[in-house]
């Protein structure tokens, strides 16, 4: 996906962009290829498929959700900034918060992040388990998602804590969604959620399935939630 085909795509969807946004989403693949040269932050690099693997795709949760309104969103395992700073470029009202456990993509979040003028955001060093325990964190958020991160059963206990009650858990999906959907609902139930909807597309190019679901946020996840890290990988709230 070229930089007119993905422009005219978001025009397609509603969202256009201005020169200035342009601007950043070209200084990101600049950054993100700099820095992949010195760690691993992401296996594709061609121009091209970055514009439409991450950036994009990243911003396809917007096709199905209106992120036009003042909201915090807790992105927890972004890596590179995946899905939350593409957002935030197309969404400035936003506030994001990252959370991922790897020091070296805090350090790149950083960076980028000055680079490119970003208000409003904040990186935390830290496994979503702890997170969710520090002062003020837990159930705090409109909005929690991740991309590419755990199964929904493990991904519910990660993200559904940090949500407040009344908010939503946005998962981005690859294919076999419905699967993990029968298997993750029952974490879900527990940990105070309610699947509201499964929007299900085909990234464009690409004959590759997409799956984004949304979760509302019920009621509180019962305190022994989120267990110690490792924990919701090891021994999965399944049935
Ligand atoms: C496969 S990468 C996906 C990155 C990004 N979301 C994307 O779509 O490109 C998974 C990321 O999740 C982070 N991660 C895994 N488990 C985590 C946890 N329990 N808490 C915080 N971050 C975690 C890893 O450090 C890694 O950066």
């Amino acid at each position: 996906m070229n930089i007119e085909q993905f422009t005219a795509a978001l025009e397609e969807k509603g969202i256009s962009l201005s020169a200035r946004q342009l601007d950043q989403f070209e200084m990101y693949f600049k950054l993100l290829v700099e820095w992949n040269e010195k760690m691993n932050l992401t296996a594709i690099t061609e121009k091209e498929e970055v514009y439409l693997k991450h950036f994009y795709d990243s911003i396809s949760a917007a096709f199905y959700y209106d992120f036009s309104k003042q909201a915090s969103i807790c992105d927890i395992g972004a890596g590179a900034g995946f899905p939350s700073i593409p957002l935030k470029i197309c969404f400035p009202n936003l506030q994001v918060t990252i959370v991922d456990s790897l020091q070296k993509r805090i350090t790149f979040l950083n960076h980028l992040a000055t680079q490119l003028q970003l208000e409003d955001v904040a990186f935390y060093h830290d496994r979503a388990e702890t997170f969710a325990k520090r002062d003020g964190m837990r159930e705090s958020f409109d909005i929690t998602m991740a991309r590419a991160v755990a199964r929904l059963s493990v991904l519910s206990e990660l993200c559904l804590p940090l949500a407040k009650v009344g908010g939503t858990f946005i998962a981005m999906k690859a294919a076999a969604a419905e699967e993990e959907m029968e298997k993750g609902n029952h974490a879900v139930k527990v940990l105070g959620g309610e699947m509201q909807r499964i929007e299900n597309f085909r990234l464009p190019e690409e004959d590759s399935e997409r799956n984004i679901l949304f979760i509302a946020k019920k009621r509180q996840t019962p305190k022994k939630y989120p267990r110690k890290p490792g924990t919701p990988n090891k021994l999965p709230i399944e049935k």
